[in-house]
């Protein structure tokens, strides 16, 4: 289940990636907006990553103008790997690298061209599950205050 989320300025790109799921099967939830009317994007971030945490949906795609602000706000929560893509290569490799949950992207930004195919490379690449990688990820759950350890590196 793919949780869909984004504000006015992700809207009708919304719309676009929903004609991609629902012709490819793929079973979505959408958060809002529902419309090109101006809202805030924080709200559909946390709906979003709540959906991902508590295991409703298993990833997510959030758009906003930028998918700046979107990227930002889910990013705060614990278990979160939100990653914003203009490319196809970034999408590929944050799934096999950071095995990414929530793919952003700007509304503003991107066409829906190449909108659909960064979805279609990001929902249809694996985590690598290499041991570096792993490592890593594990490294950004830690609950650690990591200013302690800038003078150490
Ligand atoms: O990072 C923030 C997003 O790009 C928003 O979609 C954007 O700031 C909305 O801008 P406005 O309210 O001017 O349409």
């Amino acid at each position: 289940m793919i949780a869909l989320g984004c504000d006015h300025g992700g809207y009708e790109l919304k719309q676009e990636i929903i004609k991609y799921l629902e012709e490819n099967n793929i079973e979505y939830k959408d958060f809002g907006c529902d419309s090109t009317d101006s809202t805030d994007y924080p709200i559909y971030a946390k709906r979003v990553a709540i959906a991902i945490q508590n295991g409703d949906c298993e990833k997510g795609i959030l758009i906003c103008g930028t998918g700046i602000g979107i990227s930002i706000t889910a990013n705060k929560f614990k278990g979160i790997r939100a990653a914003l893509c203009s490319d196809c290569f970034s999408a590929e490799a944050t799934r096999l690298h950071n095995n990414a949950n929530i793919l952003a992207m700007g509304g503003r930004v991107v066409g829906p061209g190449l909108a659909v195919k960064i979805v279609d490379t990001f929902l249809n690449t694996p985590f690598s599950e290499e041991e570096r990688h792993i490592r890593r990820i594990k490294q950004i759950e830690e609950d650690t205050d990591i200013t302690d350890a800038y003078p150490e590196i």
